[in-house]
């Protein structure tokens, strides 16, 4: 390493400077060498400008820069911004004062930021100036997410988090630059209004850490589905976590310990808050595993899983054009006309955030129901979540539309959904206000509803609220067929078998049974198969249409 120039620490999706190693060794190295160390966001418009970015996700970094900027230059040293490709950024920064180390976490992202980084690092190398940088989540570079994974998450987890640097040696003459509002003007896009977007900085991050342990944690696992309480009742950290301002391994620590001051209560004080805190664990770990399955797979934005189903939706005779655009409009804008996924996609526009159930709800529903590929589906999503983590979203993508190898045939009942995640209608008619007086048993299949019940409503359907955009049931049987088709050969089949998934829930005329909670799928139970054609699946059933999950 040379000992003239500056440190830099380049942040990306790291905004903190607690449990952050690139930032103490960048301060111990420049202190050893006598020379500055400047924390640096490269706001690079390449990035923001692709279609899985949205300025919602820019409120929530932009935030949460201004934070870490209040929080390092406590310490010495402000953040600074620049913005351009990074080669550029960092080209001006070394002929204006010189680079001694650049220092930073890995990125594990799609393939464009693979690219990128192949670009740093031949430019780095070309000027012999040393790129050190360091895992994160417990993820791994080049290894498998194989045996042996979940023990060297776990120890890594265990380890104690790093405090921030006391205080951080100043790069001097170096304007911090601005944080811009918003990024329409850099990259020419439309405001990107979302009035429910949670807050971002460390500060907000905290204090949601420290709500959920100590309020939210009793709600956590029985209100987690159900968009009426998920809100309250889930952690809400994935923002954070997505964004760098909380690390893994910090919250980790934080949940084992809330884990042992419970354990020395008597269990009718504990409640369920002991088993919440594991399922919690357990999702942190999911996350991990996920983001690792991107480590192998940097193409799985693009490609499909499972070659076996690269081309089945999207491009089948008869669905491409204008049909199948329509339908992405109509899902993407909340207006299909069936009601719970209308509100789904209400509730992600104003507040950037769904529970996991209902975020795989609409992804299922897209896959099959209207035969949708998962890229453009799960890139209107990903967009829309301020929480967007490649990693655990294309993974999560690609399982509800079926194309990882395992479990094809996922379908989701909407109605189902529904009555039993919203029985009483509250959350659909304060996203869908034109469904307001429509009684409960209807308001989940407005469709079913008799003339006089919709009159009495104030409803035209067509009018106030979209017909559906096709029979629930008739669209899930043709999924089926197609499915059928591509797996056995064109003759089709008749094995109607289902998998094993909570969300198949054999249905009912809406209204006329009592919804049960389901529990929450376990992801890990899920995950992507390598490359292996698609099985029937295991499970088999009666071909009681009742029984596939779909059907009202
Ligand atoms: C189609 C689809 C796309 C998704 N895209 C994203 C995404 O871009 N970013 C994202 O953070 N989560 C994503 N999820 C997973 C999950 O829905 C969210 O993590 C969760 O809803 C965030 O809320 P929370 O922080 O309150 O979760 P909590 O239940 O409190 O969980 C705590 C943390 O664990 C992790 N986690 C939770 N559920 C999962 C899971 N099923 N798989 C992997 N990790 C999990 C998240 O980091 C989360 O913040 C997606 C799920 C689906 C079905």
């Amino acid at each position: 390493m040379t000992t003239s120039g500056l440190h830099i620490v380049w942040f990306k999706r790291d905004l903190r400077s607690a449990d952050h190693a690139p930032l103490l060794a960048a301060v111990a190295a420049a202190r050893e060498a006598g020379r500055g160390v400047l924390p640096l966001y490269i706001l690079e418009p390449d990035l923001w400008r692709r279609c899985d970015m949205s300025g919602r996700q820019w409120g929530f970094v932009r935030e949460s820069l201004a934070d870490l900027r209040r929080d390092l230059a406590a310490r010495g040293q402000p953040l600074v911004l620049r913005a351009g490709p990074v080669v550029n950024v960092l080209a001006a920064i070394h002929r204006a004062q010189g680079i001694a180390g650049l220092w930073s976490h890995r990125e594990t992202g799609t393939a464009w930021s693979w690219g990128r980084d192949a670009a740093v690092a031949a430019w780095a190398r070309d000027r012999g100036i040393p790129w050190i940088e360091t895992g994160h989540d417990g993820v791994l570079r080049g290894a498998a997410d194989g045996a042996g994974w979940v023990a060297r998450w776990s120890r890594n987890m265990a380890s104690a988090p790093a405090p921030s640097p006391a205080a951080i040696p100043p790069a001097t003459g170096i304007e911090p630059g601005p944080i811009p509002e918003t990024l329409d003007r850099l990259i020419g896009r439309v405001p990107d209004i979302c009035p429910g977007r949670q807050s971002g900085g460390r500060r907000a991050g905290e204090a949601a850490m420290q709500r959920f342990f100590d309020r939210r944690l009793l709600r956590y696992r029985r209100g987690m589905a159900s968009p009426v309480t998920a809100g309250d009742a889930c952690s809400r950290l994935s923002p954070h976590l997505a964004w760098g301002t909380l690390s893994t391994r910090e919250v980790m620590a934080a949940a084992v310990r809330r884990r042992d001051e419970l354990r020395d209560l008597p269990p009718a004080i504990t409640g369920d808050r002991l088993k919440a805190i594991d399922a919690f664990i357990d999702r942190l770990r999911w996350r991990g595993r996920m983001i690792q399955g991107l480590e192998a797979r940097p193409d799985s934005p693009h490609v499909t899983l499972d070659p076996a189903f690269e081309a089945l939706r999207g491009a089948e005779a008869g669905l491409r054009g204008a049909d199948t655009a329509g339908y992405l409009d109509a899902w993407s804008r909340g207006e299909t006309g069936w009601p719970m996924v209308d509100a789904c996609m209400r509730a992600l526009a104003r507040d950037g955030w769904l529970s996991f159930r209902m975020r795989a709800m609409l992804m299922a529903v897209a896959s099959y129901h209207l035969w949708l590929d998962f890229r453009p589906t799960g890139t209107v999503l990903a967009r829309c979540f301020v929480d967007y983590e490649p990693g655990i979203h294309w993974a999560q993508a690609q399982m509800q539309a079926g194309t990882t190898g395992s479990h094809a045939f996922r379908m989701v009942n909407p109605v189902r959904q529904s009555e039993v995640q919203d029985p009483d209608g509250g959350f659909i008619r304060a996203m869908l206000p034109a469904l307001a007086r429509l009684p409960a048993p209807f308001i989940h299949a407005p469709w079913t509803a008799p003339p006089s019940v919709l009159a009495e409503a104030g409803i035209t359907l067509g009018r106030d609220y979209p017909a559906p955009i096709a029979d629930p049931l008739a669209a899930a049987r043709a999924a089926r067929d197609r499915l059928s088709r591509a797996l056995h050969g064109a003759g089709g089949t008749t094995d109607t078998s289902i998998t094993e998934n909570p969300d198949l829930i054999p249905a009912t005329a809406p209204g006329t049974r009592k919804p049960r909670p389901q529990p929450e799928p376990n992801p890990t139970k899920l995950s992507p198969a390598k490359a292996s054609p698609a099985k029937p699946a295991t499970r088999r059933r009666k071909t009681d249409p009742r029984q596939l999950g779909f059907d009202f």
